[in-house]
């Protein structure tokens, strides 16, 4: 048997709609993010599904995007691959905003790739996978398949053949997610995003971006929790995820230097700069944001690796 894992991840980040995007991991060691086992060949290909949130796949295993992905996968080397049996540990809730589709489709292409003898490159893999989750969402967006593929703050950079390239990070920062237990997928809390900015909001995005980019590489805290503001996505969303602003309230005023949507919602995410604010934090979110038996709250750092076999 051999088995291959990917991590969780944050698209935005807040202040990077669609272009920064985050891949983290508990700071106690345990691994966050989906698990593929592939364990030996035979004639039909089979998909067994495992994990905390089994519950929330589709029944049939023909609808998983990890069959999905065997098929794209057999299309894109263009060549009949053995059939495989594979199980699926799913550990990231579906339509969080931890990017748990793109989870599974990057743990799966990249188990395949691996398997097969590496025949696509990391740009060639990387573009399957954006396709397949673009796919799932209804738009291509690279910042959650290319931080849990490579692992670390990545910011995109589409139209250039490197599509994204990692970003400097502050090594003490923990991040707490909190995953509420309710669904929110991708496709809606896309709908509602606003299809065109004036020309001062998007100077003003870009110039935010900016910001928060320079702030990393001058090691500069303080300009960094400044410039993390989301400028595009958030003021669309907060209708979806009412709790948020008062969250963010209680937050901050003990200190914590940003509270922020992951990715699609409906997960919160606090970036906290100690052991104690990380624990306030969690405690917090726990007692506050947590719905029902699906909530996780876990704190976490960024994850220095993306995919990998176990
Ligand atoms: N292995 C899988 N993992 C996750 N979703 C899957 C999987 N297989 C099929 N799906 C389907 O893909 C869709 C994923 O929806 P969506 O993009 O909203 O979730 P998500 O990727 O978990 O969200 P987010 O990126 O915000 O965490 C759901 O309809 C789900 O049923
Ligand atoms: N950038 C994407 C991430 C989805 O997880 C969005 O906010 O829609």
């Amino acid at each position: 048997m051999k088995s291959y894992f990917a991590p969780a991840s944050t698209g935005n980040f807040s202040v990077g709609f669609d272009l920064l995007g985050a891949a983290f991991e508990p700071v106690d060691g345990s691994l966050f993010g989906d698990e593929l086992r592939i364990h030996n060949e035979q004639p039909e290909l089979s998909l067994r599904l495992n994990g905390r949130y089994v519950h929330q796949l589709p029944k049939d295993t023909d609808d998983n995007l990890v069959l999905q992905c065997f098929y794209a996968f057999e299309k894109a080397i263009g060549r009949t691959l053995p059939r495989l049996q594979l199980e699926l540990v799913k550990n990231l809730p579906v339509g969080s905003g931890l990017g748990s589709s793109a989870c599974s489709i990057v743990v799966a292409c990249y188990a395949f790739n691996d398997y097969f003898g590496k025949p696509l490159d990391d740009y060639q893999l990387l573009q399957l996978m954006a396709q397949l989750e673009g796919g799932v969402s209804g738009s291509v967006h690279y910042d959650n398949v290319a931080p849990s593929f490579y692992g670390g703050l990545l910011l995109m950079l589409p139209d250039s053949p490197l599509l994204c390239r990692a970003l400097p990070w502050f090594e003490h920062w923990q991040v707490v997610l909190c995953y509420p237990g309710t669904v929110l997928s991708t496709k809606e809390a896309r709908a509602v995003l606003p299809q065109q900015l004036t020309l001062k909001h998007s100077i003003a995005f870009a110039g935010m971006l900016s910001r928060f980019i320079s702030a990393l590489y001058a090691k500069d805290e303080n300009e960094a929790f400044a410039a993390l503001q989301d400028l595009v996505a958030e003021p669309a969303r907060q209708h979806l995820m009412p709790e948020l602003l008062p969250i963010r309230e209680q937050l901050t005023a003990q200190g914590i230097g940003h509270v922020g949507i992951s990715g699609a919602g409906p997960t919160i995410f606090a970036v906290c700069q100690n052991d104690t604010q990380a624990q306030f934090a969690a405690a917090y979110l726990q007692q506050h944001y947590a719905k029902n038996s699906d909530a996780i709250t876990t704190v976490c750092r960024l994850a220095g690796q993306g995919a990998r076999a176990l």
